[in-house]
């Protein structure tokens, strides 16, 4: 049995950074302008500081100007509030990420309503998730959260046309499940979102050609719910006990049965923060009437 297509994230997100830079080196040169991105981090969440510092960097080397707020845990909704308030009204500022999770006590509902949609390069604003449902606007200039955008090109780098395809989604948060099935709407799929209340989820998943993962449990999905021949998009990022990541799929099981997969590391992971940039040079541009 021929083995699946592995889908490169990593080189994926690298040559979507390139044409990044590219474009930004061309409006600095006319304008003397570059996007601005403000991420905000509340408390020392490990894993949370490293993808915060991952942003930071990779944002500067495609030429943004990139500012890290880190806020200590104990930060009142009150201060957090008020300093996103300061980035809405600063006009340097094009992009505002607040990481997350964040902190019990805050209201995380409350804060990321807090953010100005135009520069929310999240997409979790109601206003922008309202226009992705809607499905009336040109995903090329609505802010769409990271990890489903990647997803998407992941998927197209392998099927350029997904019009009438199956695909079950299994997870329902704001972040990826909710997001990912709105742009596989968008792109003509048949799409079934399952989650914890799901019944016969292996049976639902036979029928999919096109399978995203965003559960939160590893190895969840195993080999034998992959229909021969599917695109397996993996979103799970799981820390096990060894240290090593390990995704939402069975990924040794589901290869011998997809036609293409990500695999966890350098799958969809790399494709969150470069979408992260690509959103932040969407808000620049409509800011900025570009
Ligand atoms: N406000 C947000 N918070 C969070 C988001 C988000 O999109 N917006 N997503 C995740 C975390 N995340 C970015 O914030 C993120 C996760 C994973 C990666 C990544 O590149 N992973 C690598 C492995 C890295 C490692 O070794 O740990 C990979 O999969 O290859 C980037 C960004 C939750 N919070």
């Amino acid at each position: 049995m021929p083995q699946a297509t592995l889908i490169d994230g990593k080189a994926i997100a690298a040559a979507l950074r390139a044409q990044i830079a590219t474009e930004i080196a061309g409006i600095k040169a006319v304008s003397g302008l570059v996007p601005g991105l403000h991420v905000v981090l509340v408390g020392d969440d490990p894993a949370s500081r490293v993808y915060v510092a991952s942003k930071e960097k990779l944002a500067v080397e495609v030429g943004m100007n990139s500012v890290a707020h880190r806020l200590p845990a104990d930060t009142s909704q009150e201060t957090l509030l008020a300093t996103l308030a300061g980035l809405n009204a600063d006009d340097a500022v094009d992009g505002i990420l607040v990481q997350l999770p964040l902190p019990r006590h805050l209201d995380t509902a409350a804060v990321i309503d807090a953010i100005d949609p135009a520069k929310d390069v999240d997409g979790l604003h109601p206003l922008n998730a309202g226009r992705l449902a809607g499905g009336k606007v040109d995903p090329e200039h609505l802010l769409v959260p990271c990890t489903p955008l990647g997803s998407m090109l992941l998927l197209r780098s392998v099927l350029p046309s997904l019009s009438g395809l199956e695909a079950v989604v299994i997870g329902r948060s704001e972040l990826v499940g909710r997001p990912v099935a709105q742009l596989l709407l968008q792109a003509d799929c048949t799409v079934t979102i399952a989650h914890s209340r799901t019944k016969d989820l292996p049976d639902v998943v036979r029928r999919a050609d096109i399978v995203v993962a965003a559960v939160g449990r590893p190895h969840f999905v195993k080999g034998d719910w992959i229909k021969p021949g599917a695109t397996v998009i993996d979103v799970g990022i799981n820390r096990m006990p060894d240290g090593k990541l390990a995704g939402d799929v069975d990924f040794a099981e589901a290869v011998e049965a997809a036609g293409a997969i990500t695999p966890v590391p350098g799958g969809v992971g790399p494709m969150t923060i470069a979408c992260l940039l690509r959103n932040t040079l969407t808000a620049f541009k409509a800011r900025r009437g570009g």
